[in-house]
């Protein structure tokens, strides 16, 4: 028997899973809320576990509604974050440009997600990684455009984008990026998960389209 039961026959909407990873405190709460609400905190708490928003996004004249999952970055939260890695059709690697640790960090989320998403490592699945906070000086810069650049190219990496969630800069065109770079993917069919539409309820995902905001945990200082 089917699983998928059709609830609105108008609404076409092709829903994407995005998961943001990374350490914590690279601004992936901060980028979410950016696209999303365009609002920016500067006393923005940990995340606890995993949050998510909603997002409708159009493209070539087709719309998008993103799924945002923001992640907790920090190691004690990965029993709480990991669960929700399965079913993701899109993966933010993020870091910060003023935190090469972060930097460094890239390839221990890259192998997280696939294992805990349960992904093939040879499989074409679209991360794209962001370099966030390029607000800051020169000074404090430790992650040049390049460095992200030579990493991608090392670990088959087609997308990535530098951005700053308190300037809005490149916010809104890091996601369109990681549709388009999903569109290419999916063309390709070379990917675990596809994509299904905003008026079928696939009953193994967790996720509804009813829900434009869930809290999975909370925040903390
Ligand atoms: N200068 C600058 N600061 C930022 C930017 N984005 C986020 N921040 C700051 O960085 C800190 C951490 O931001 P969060 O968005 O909470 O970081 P996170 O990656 O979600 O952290 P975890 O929830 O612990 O995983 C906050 O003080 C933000 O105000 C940015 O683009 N530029």
């Amino acid at each position: 028997m089917s699983n998928r039961v059709n609830m609105r026959p108008t609404s076409k909407n092709i829903l994407l899973k995005v998961v943001i990873l990374g350490d914590g405190g690279v601004g992936k709460s901060c980028l979410m809320n950016r696209f999303v609400s365009n609002q920016f905190d500067e006393n923005s708490f940990h995340t606890i576990g995993v949050e998510f928003l909603n997002k409708d996004v159009e493209i070539d004249g087709e719309t998008y509604t993103l799924q945002i999952w923001d992640t907790a970055g920090q190691e004690r939260f990965k029993t709480l974050r990991t669960p929700f890695y399965r079913g993701t059709d899109i993966c933010m690697l993020t870091y910060a440009v003023d935190d090469k640790a972060s930097f460094r960090n890239l390839n221990m989320w890259k192998s997280e997600f696939l294992f805990y998403a349960d992904i093939k490592e040879n499989t074409h699945f679209p991360f794209i990684v962001v370099g966030n906070k390029t607000d800051v000086s020169c000074e404090e810069r430790k992650v040049t455009q390049m460095e992200m650049e030579m990493w991608c190219d090392e670990n088959g990496v087609a997308s990535c984008i530098e951005t700053s969630a308190k300037n809005a800069s490149n916010v809104q065109e890091a996601f369109k990026l990681a549709i388009r770079h999903w569109l290419k993917a999916e063309s390709k069919g070379d990917k675990n998960e596809s994509c299904y539409a905003a008026d079928t309820v696939d009953l193994n995902k967790r996720s509804s389209l009813n829900r434009s905001s869930c809290c999975m945990g909370s925040t903390e200082e």
